[in-house]
């Protein structure tokens, strides 16, 4: 990796962690001086571009907001049929920013359903679903494009938000890297495992920077390493203040959350 190259990951890692505008110019602008002046390898002389990102954020002391903030999803009485089948009855959920909250159930109780009309993908019977801010969502299944290389994933998301070429690139790469997961790699999505098609998928949901991320089971076919680095992850995005709602079956993690809407259909009626 060369220079310019380092330091377009590095802005790339300063656009993740939500160092933006004038701040992230200047600071880029400084490394970059730093090393026409001084020479040598970015990597020696700063470390990775996530490191330095991340030291930077640490000592200008961007991010975490006030804990909790602002309500940013609010799912209110939602009722859902499929014919016959009530499949959410009364359900509610309130998530603020800087919140996760797990959503929990049976297998068919009607998390994926829910998770959809909080998505605005399918109506509900009754109530409504308030989202404040930009919104990310990561389907269960499917999402990604068959004869599309990763890069062209990102930019074309990029595009979807106004993110520019390079920029998305670069930041879906660096998502993809917390994953365990070189991006890089100029493999068509149909030729990825099924557990690094889901890490594109979430990348992919990530990458805009959206307020609140709905995750619909996003750990699907991830070894145990990828696993523990989506908690991180998921932990990290919770503090720089987004709202997110993962979907999951998996208890052991619920510690790591805010708040759970079990679906099951003794518990519905909704808690936040
Ligand atoms: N479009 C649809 N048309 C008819 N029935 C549907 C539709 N989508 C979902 N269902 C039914 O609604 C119920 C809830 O499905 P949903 O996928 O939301 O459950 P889930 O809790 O996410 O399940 P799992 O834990 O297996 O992922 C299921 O019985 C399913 O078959």
């Amino acid at each position: 990796m060369n220079a310019d190259d380092w330091l377009r990951a590095f802005a790339a890692e300063l656009y993740q962690r939500r160092v933006g505008g004038d701040t992230a110019r200047h600071v880029v602008a400084e490394a970059a001086t730093h090393l026409r002046e001084g020479g040598g390898d970015p990597w020696l002389v700063f470390g990775s571009p996530q490191a330095y990102a991340a030291a930077i954020v640490e000592s200008i002391g961007t991010a975490p907001g006030p804990r909790p903030g602002p309500v940013r999803l609010h799912a209110r009485g939602i009722t859902k049929r499929y014919g016959r089948q009530v499949v959410l009855r009364d359900a509610s959920l309130t998530v603020r920013a800087g919140q996760i909250a797990a959503v929990v159930g049976a297998n068919g109780c009607g998390k994926s359903t829910f998770l959809r009309i909080c998505a605005g993908l399918v109506s509900p019977d009754a109530g409504e679903v308030t989202v404040s801010g930009r919104l990310g969502y990561c389907p269960q299944q499917g999402g990604t494009a068959d004869f599309l290389l990763p890069d062209e994933h990102f930019v074309l998301v990029g595009a979807g938000q106004g993110v520019a070429r390079g920029l998305a690139r670069q930041a879906g790469r660096a998502a993809a890297r917390q994953l365990g997961w070189d991006a890089e790699n100029a493999v068509l999505a149909r030729h990825l495992s099924g557990g690094t098609r889901q890490k594109l998928n979430l990348t992919m949901s990530t990458l805009a920077q959206p307020d609140v991320l709905l995750l619909d089971e996003p750990y699907q076919g991830f070894d145990q390493g990828s696993y523990v680095n989506l908690w991180d992850q998921l932990t990290r995005l919770r503090d720089e203040g987004r709202a997110i709602v993962v979907v999951t079956h998996l208890l052991n993690q619920l510690d790591r959350v805010d708040m759970v809407l079990d679906l099951t259909p003794a518990h519905q009626g909704g808690r936040s």
